[in-house]
């Protein structure tokens, strides 16, 4: 089971180190804890996960990191695919892909994050799927250190998730592209984690908002833990 805390544009550096503290005073034992904070907040952890980088080693691309500034930290896992950089930052998939293969090259633990908007939802699984297709476009699925999280881009930040039939069918139809573990993104919370990691072909959570609260967060792992 893997529980992941993806910070986005929160918490300050300061904040990132008492947080993996205070985070650390449990034992996660068989879960499999990740923490992916803002650029600035990188540190040499276990846990930590860069939220991006460019897929470079270094070079002449402004405002960006690339693989020798995440080398500075030992960090070798990543988030690639997350809807806000498709949506928001303008990521095409021919990019992603890029970026996934140049992470991967560089045997870079990989958070692979797919996901439709409410449009295609609302057409039924079969359109779902053939979005979601789209953003394999590029990606080995079977990459040894792949880890896919499906996240539908209308639960993200809404308080309000998938549905435990939305998320079992959706998961169960992602499973017959890809044997590697598939975590579920999208408003998940204290209220809902238990239901929605016993959903077959659900092997973890990506969590955003409700990750900010460190004992929040500890609370979950410790659901997670009973929940195996
Ligand atoms: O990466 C995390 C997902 O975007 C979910 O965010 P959320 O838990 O705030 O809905």
């Amino acid at each position: 089971m893997i529980v992941a805390a993806n910070f986005k544009t929160n918490k300050t550096r300061k904040e990132t180190v008492e947080y993996l503290k205070e985070l650390k005073t449990i034992d996660f034992e068989n879960v499999k804890v990740a923490v992916f904070p803002p650029q600035t907040a990188l540190t040499e952890d276990d846990l930590i996960g860069a939220q991006n980088a460019y897929p470079t080693v270094n070079g002449a691309y402004t405002g960006e990191i690339g693989l020798e500034q995440l080398n500075e930290f030992n960090i070798k896992r990543i988030l690639i695919g997350h809807s806000e950089r498709r949506h928001i930052l303008g990521e095409t998939q021919e990019f992603i892909a890029e970026k996934f293969n140049f992470f991967k090259e560089n045997g870079f633990e990989i958070f692979y994050c797919i996901g439709e908007p409410l449009e295609i939802r609302k057409k039924g699984i079969d359109a779902v799927i053939e979005y979601l297709k789209n953003q394999f476009r590029g990606i080995d699925l079977e990459y040894e250190k792949l880890i896919v999280a499906y996240e539908p881009v209308w639960a993200i930040g809404t308080g309000v998730s998938a549905s435990i039939d939305e998320i079992r069918a959706t998961h169960a139809e992602i499973r017959k592209f890809t044997s590697k573990p598939i975590l579920y993104g999208g408003s998940v919370k204290l209220n809902n984690i238990e239901d929605i990691i016993k959903i077959k072909n659900v092997d973890g959570v990506l969590v955003g908002s409700a990750s900010l609260d460190v004992n929040v967060f500890k609370q979950m792992i410790k659901k997670a833990k009973e929940n195996k």
